[in-house]
């Protein structure tokens, strides 16, 4: 387990905004749409960490040129997942975090996680949830010949890709498509939806009712076209 800190911990930022930490595993396209997104003058949110499963993640990177702390908590190094969450708890409580964001970050949390983090966890997955929960799924929609697909971000619960859901885009599928393109549009409007998402979040502008989320007190999820 590897962390680093940045001049700006010392700082100690705007103290009315929510401190967020960032879970990534791979390039952080996502990271730097939140990055970006929290570096707006009127930002209710701050990220103070950015921590990945894989030291060779590119988000790390991003992290660290954005003068963000960065930790690495290697789910190898670990004999369990409670272990492993233990280890990702101490970095988050280390610097008083707030809200959790899950951008691209590749291992299943259990249930005693998910639960330190109710309703202050958010993740973007690549579908019009809750159609396509899992993995693979510019694939599987192609397969199914689907002519609509998109992006959802959704307070986190234990089981997969299920918990309330705020903000989706939906995007068409287009007769050449593959999954490589398809997920090339996907992807420009997951860095839409995840900063607006944030930014509601970290404003107070989210409760939730049972299952269902309310932004700014009406029924979500919204839903984005590419043209809104
Ligand atoms: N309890 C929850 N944990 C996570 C959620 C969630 O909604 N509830 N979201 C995922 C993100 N995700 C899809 O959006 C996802 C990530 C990873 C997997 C998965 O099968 N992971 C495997 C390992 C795969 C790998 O290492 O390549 C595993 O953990 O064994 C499914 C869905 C994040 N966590
Ligand atoms: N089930 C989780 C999942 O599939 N998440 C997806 O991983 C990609 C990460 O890209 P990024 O690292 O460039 O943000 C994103 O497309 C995100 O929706």
């Amino acid at each position: 387990m590897t962390a680093t800190g940045t001049t700006s911990e010392a700082s100690g930022g705007n103290t009315g905004q929510k401190r967020v930490a960032v879970l990534v595993s791979g390039g952080g396209s996502n990271l730097q749409a939140l990055i970006d997104e929290c570096a707006k003058p009127d930002s209710p949110a701050r990220i103070v960490l950015v921590l990945s499963n894989n030291a060779d993640a590119y988000g790390l990177q991003r992290a660290a040129k954005a003068g963000i702390a960065t930790a690495v908590v290697n789910h190898r190094d670990f004999q369990d997942r409670p272990s492993f969450e233990q280890a990702i708890m101490a970095e988050l409580d280390a610097r008083n975090v707030d809200i959790v964001c899950l951008a691209g970050f590749m291992r299943v949390l259990t249930p005693g996680f998910v639960g330190n983090w109710h309703d202050r966890m958010l993740n973007i997955h690549p579908s019009l949830l809750p159609a396509y929960k899992g993995l693979h799924t510019h694939e599987r929609a192609l397969e199914d010949g689907m002519t609509e697909h998109g992006c959802s971000v959704h307070l986190v619960r234990p089981a997969l890709d299920d918990g309330p859901l705020l903000i989706q885009a939906k995007v068409p599928v287009l007769p050449d498509d593959d999954a490589d393109s398809l997920a090339a549009r996907v992807l420009v409007q997951e860095h839409r939806i995840y900063p607006a998402a944030l930014r509601l979040l970290a404003a107070g502008a989210i409760t939730v009712d049972g299952e269902l989320a309310l932004v700014d007190g009406r029924p979500g999820p919204m839903i984005w076209t590419e043209t809104d």
